[in-house]
Order: C-alpha cells, then structure tokens, then sequence
C-alpha cells in the first residue's frame, strides 16, 4: 500500500510532530510547508487575517497556511506525516559521512577534488613532489576553478596534501622542449601562465587558500589574489624569484606591494626573503595563522561556519571588492606572463634550472 493511501493516525501525527524537534534544520521553506501543514491538520482552512505587507514572517506563514485552501484534516496530517518521515530519511542518509574516495570528482590526476558542505575543495596531490605544479596540473587546476564557479557551492578552497603547500613551478617544466624549439615552449608557457592567473583573477566566488606547509614561488604569489588566506605556524612563503633567473608573476609585482608596502614586497620579490607564517601575517599576506597541531581542525570549523552565509551575498560583495581591479589584474598579468617569456630564455634561469635538475642547488 502507498503511503499516501493510508490514514496516519493521531499516534502517527504526534509522533511526527516530536521527531521533527530532533531533525537538522530543514531549511524556511520546508519549515513554512510543515506549519502550513500542521495548521490546516489542527485547525482546518486558513481563518486568520492576513497579515500587514511589512510583517514579512507572519505574512509567510499565513501565505503557506492559506495556499492549503480547503484540504481536508485528515489529509494535511497524513502529508505531514510523510513530509517528517521524508526528511528523517534523508538526514539520517546525510549524517553518515562518506570516505573522501567517494566524494572525489573524477577526470583529475594531479589534483583531489570533492565537495561538501557548500565547500569545493581543489587539493594539490602530487606530495612526493612537495606539490609541485606540471603542467598538467596547471591545466587542472583551471578546469577545477572553472567548474567550482559554477556548481552550487558557496566557498571554494585550494590546499596541497602531505607536509607542503606547494612547491611551485615543476622546474622540469623546462626540460620538454618541442620540436619547435624553446622559444616556443617559452610562448605556450606564457599563454598558460596568463590564463592560468586569470582564473583567479576572474574567479567569481569567495576564494581561501588553506596553506598547509612550506610555499614557494607561483604558490606564494597567487595569495595576493584570494580572499582569504590561513596558514599552519609550519607554513613559509619564499619567492626565490632571482635565484631562479626569474621575475614575479601571479600579479605579485602589483599585490604585493598593496598589500605590505613597496619595501617589504621588494624585499620578498627581488631579494627572495622567505616568510615565516607569523611574518606573513604581520605584512597581511596571510589572514591567521593556527598552531600546526589544531590547524585543520580549527580552519575547517571555520570554513564550515562561513559556508552557511547567504551565497549570493558573499559572491556580490566579492565582485564589487573585485571589479574595480579586474582590468588592472589582468594588463599585469599579461605584462608579467611577457617579461617571464624572456627570462625563461635567459642563460641566468636555464644555469639556475639546470643546477636544480642536477642537484647542484636547493632553495
Ligand atoms: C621554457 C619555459 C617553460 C616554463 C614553464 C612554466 C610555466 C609557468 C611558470 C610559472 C612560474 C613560476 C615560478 C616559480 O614557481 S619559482 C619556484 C620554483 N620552485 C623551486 O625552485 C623549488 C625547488 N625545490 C626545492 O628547492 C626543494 O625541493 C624544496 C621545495 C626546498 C624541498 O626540499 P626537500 O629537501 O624537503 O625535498 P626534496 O628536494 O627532496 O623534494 C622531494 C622531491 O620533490 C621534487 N621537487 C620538489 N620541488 C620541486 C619543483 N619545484 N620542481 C621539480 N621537482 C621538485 C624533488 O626534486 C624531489 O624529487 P625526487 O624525490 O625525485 O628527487
């Protein structure tokens, strides 16, 4: 027999009506059609007065209450019945937490993406590599951005697995040169990188790095282009721009010096002074820094609370925070991405690759 083929009894009703004080919180719409519901199964067709325009609560209710019209008792009690007994089944459903394995969008190689909670979360997943960014994973990280503006999360997170963040550019990056020589691969890499930064630069959505280790190079510049950035007390933030044979990019030529003034950011960005967390909060890189020991804990917990702000809200303001920079952003960028294009021509970074490839040089 079909649920709504049987009666529910009064038994049925009160149960119900004590089980929905123990569910999650519905969400309005739900609460407006279980006390439309419970009205009309109590006292029968809408007979109060409607409320004035301006009592938006009350006037909600009497709406829900009085689009019931002439549905008998019997039947709005047997409807919220099924609507509790509706809810109870998915709660219980969702209360159980699935393994991330299962959560995990596919099509990504270099990257964990899952989302939960109204939270995208792009994870950087080659540890081995300290995270370091092919360029594969560059084109990864695009297509992860492209489709978390557009799912129905509200916040979007971008962290690196193991005991790095990230350890920036894959310095053999420089090693796969086409047939067409390097100064090609140099072109295609400064069209990539461009389009690469412009993603974050034209991301739509609140945007927070969860920085859960060490950070270097393109990992460290992109920070001046989230909304938020939290970091372990074990992060560092080091740009090592000119040992590299290499100039800034991520629009940090630009951000950086907004954000801690021009002598802090040339000290970082021409010198390659590495941070620690608490340095980098205090020039207001990082939003805060959390103990090591309590840092997902505490970010998470965090990132969850914020999660449950009206979305569309956080995604206005962020616009209007954004869309006076946009242009701006992006001539930098692409004067950035040109400069690049030649250092990465120049015998300073191909020595200074080299030493690295060869275990001649660390940071
Ligand atoms: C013709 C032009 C083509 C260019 C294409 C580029 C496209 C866009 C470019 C955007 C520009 C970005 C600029 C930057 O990001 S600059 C920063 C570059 N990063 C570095 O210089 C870091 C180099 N790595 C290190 O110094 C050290 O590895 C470390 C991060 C300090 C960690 O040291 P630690 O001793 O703890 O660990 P290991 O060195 O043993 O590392 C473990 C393994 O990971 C490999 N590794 C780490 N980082 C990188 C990296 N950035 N690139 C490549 N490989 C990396 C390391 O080699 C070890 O591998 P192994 O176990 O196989 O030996």
């Amino acid at each position: 027999m079909s649920k709504t083929a049987m009666r529910a009894s009064q038994k049925d009703f009160e149960s119900a009506l004590s089980q929905v004080k123990r569910l999650k919180d519905p969400g309005n719409e739900v609460k407006l059609k279980l006390y439309a519901l419970y009205k009309q199964a109590t006292e029968g067709p809408c007979n109060t007065p409607k409320p004035g325009v301006f009592d938006l609560i009350n006037k909600a209710k009497w709406d829900a209450w009085n689009a019931l019209g002439s549905l008998p008792k019997e039947t709005a009690r047997q409807n919220y019945v099924d609507l509790v007994s509706g809810l109870s089944s998915s709660s219980d459903s969702s209360s159980q937490v699935k393994p991330e394995a299962d959560r995990k969008q596919p099509g990504y190689e270099t990257l964990v993406v899952t989302s939960e909670d109204s939270i995208t979360k792009i994870m950087m997943n080659r540890p081995a590599k300290k995270n370091a960014i092919t360029i594969q994973m560059y084109n990864e990280i695009m297509l992860a951005l492209k489709a978390a503006s557009k799912d129905d999360s509200a916040i979007t997170v971008l962290t690196g697995n193991g005991d790095y963040y990230s350890s920036g550019n894959d310095l053999s990056n420089f090693t796969d040169i086409p047939p067409e020589g390097i100064e090609e691969k140099a072109k295609s890499s400064a069209i990539l990188l461009r389009d690469f930064v412009d993603c974050f630069i034209d991301f739509p959505k609140p945007l927070i790095a969860v920085v859960n280790g060490p950070a270097v190079g393109i990992s460290v510049t992109i920070l001046g282009l989230f909304d938020t950035v939290y970091a372990s007390s074990r992060a560092t933030f080091h740009t090592p721009f000119s040992h590299l044979g290499q100039s800034p990019e991520g629009c940090s030529s630009y951000t950086f010096p907004k954000i801690m003034g021009p002598a802090k950011a040339a000290e970082m960005l021409i010198f390659g002074k590495k941070l620690t967390a608490a340095e980098a909060c205090a020039q207001g890189l990082v939003t805060e820094v959390f103990p090591d020991s309590t840092f997902q804990k505490e970010v998470w917990t965090r990132l969850k609370a914020y999660s449950k702000l009206p979305p569309n809200a956080m995604r206005i303001s962020k616009q209007v925070i954004r869309n006076r920079e946009k242009e701006k952003l992006r001539a930098i960028n692409a004067e950035e991405s040109r400069a690049l294009q030649e250092r990465w021509l120049s015998d300073e970074c191909t020595n200074a690759v080299m030493n690295f490839l060869t275990r001649k040089a660390k940071l």
